[in-house]
């Protein structure tokens, strides 16, 4: 199946080291939720992939092969910098875009119709880009990305700052073109988004791959949550809980009366919990409790709290890590 292989990508900017040894792959068909903090490092590998800018070490492989300059005129790239003349007609912007990938003049109009038209913005073609609304030039840019039939999406942050109507559209085609054997990439903050949409998931932080796989692999842990609300005296429930072997329960502020508790093991454990619970009192809920994508973030990120940062002169990169202790 072909596949795209980011395999070992380091790079530094001076005494930053920006990627460590990033690894992962996107597989044709996928939509693959590229995720960090703020200057994790995804703009970063997604312009080394681009060929924009050049790895230390490490490649970037489609289908087993470096890709080179001709492979990569068949990605569509939507950068985080945007990258449309201002100053140039939407329609006649999309056409010359599709005429250097290639695709004949008919092709190229055809292209552009379809494509402004589908993203909400065949009204505009007429007009200059810098007259459209950011959220518009958004659409835009993403018919740029796709005018030229790419075999591979890169998308950096194509979500932000689009209205709910236009996010329900892009994630149409986006899911649309991975169901058409293309591998979608894109970044994003928007995590309760990322979680609806991708098939798999990389959580990076500083420049490295931490946590990867679906969503549903991402939430397996070998320590299950449980939340159980019985109708007895919370301080007794808690106390029952806490002096089960293998099991720590700590308070639910939102909802007093209820307890989570975590088991060391999966095995039963829950069945003589709930089973212990029953004699306590009427069980009101016993419930598995799943991490969101959100729940794994903070815990990536948070995982490297007590370590020395990498070095790191840049403001931006600071500024970051404290939004993220914030
Ligand atoms: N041209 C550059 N010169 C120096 N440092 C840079 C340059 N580009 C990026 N960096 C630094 O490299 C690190 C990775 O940045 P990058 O833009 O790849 O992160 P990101 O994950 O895309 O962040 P964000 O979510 O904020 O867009 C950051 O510390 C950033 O400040």
């Amino acid at each position: 199946m072909s596949t795209l292989e980011i395999d070992h990508l380091n790079k530094s900017y001076g005494s930053l080291r920006a990627l460590r040894d990033m690894t992962f792959d996107v597989r044709a068909g996928e939509i693959f939720g590229f995720v960090g903090s703020n200057g994790a490092g995804k703009t970063t590998t997604m312009r080394i992939m681009l060929g924009v800018l050049a790895a230390d070490s490490g490649q970037v492989r489609w289908n087993g092969v470096e890709l080179d300059l001709e492979a990569r005129r068949h990605v569509g790239y939507m950068p985080e910098e945007r990258g449309l003349y201002p100053k140039m007609k939407v329609g006649e912007q999309l056409t010359y875009l599709a005429r250097l990938h290639g695709m004949s003049p008919g092709e190229a109009a055809a292209a552009t119709e379809y494509w402004t038209d589908r993203l909400g913005v065949g009204a505009r073609r007429g007009d200059n880009v810098e007259k459209l609304s950011l959220g518009n030039q958004q659409r835009v840019q993403l018919a740029a990305a796709l005018v030229h039939s790419p075999d591979i999406l890169v998308l950096d942050e194509p979500f932000s700052g689009l209205d709910p109507v236009a996010v329900d559209v892009m994630s149409a085609v986006l899911r649309e073109r991975a169901d058409a054997g293309v591998p979608v990439i894109f970044s994003s903050h928007q995590l309760d988004l990322v979680e609806r949409l991708c098939d798999r998931v990389g959580i990076v932080r500083a420049g490295q791959m931490e946590a990867l796989g679906t969503i549903e692999e991402l939430r397996t842990t070998d320590r299950p949550r449980w939340l159980l609300d019985v109708a007895a005296d919370p301080a007794v429930v808690r106390a029952w809980a806490d002096a089960l072997p293998g099991v720590t329960a700590s308070a639910v502020p939102e909802r007093p009366g209820a307890v989570v508790v975590e088991l060391d093991d999966a095995a039963g454990t829950e069945q003589r919990l709930l089973a212990g619970a029953l004699e306590l009192g009427a069980v009101r809920e016993f419930a598995p409790v799943r991490p969101t994508l959100t729940d794994l973030f903070r815990h990536v990120v948070s995982a490297g709290d007590g370590e020395a940062p990498p070095p790191d002169d840049d403001p931006r990169s600071r500024r970051a890590r404290a939004e993220v202790a914030a």
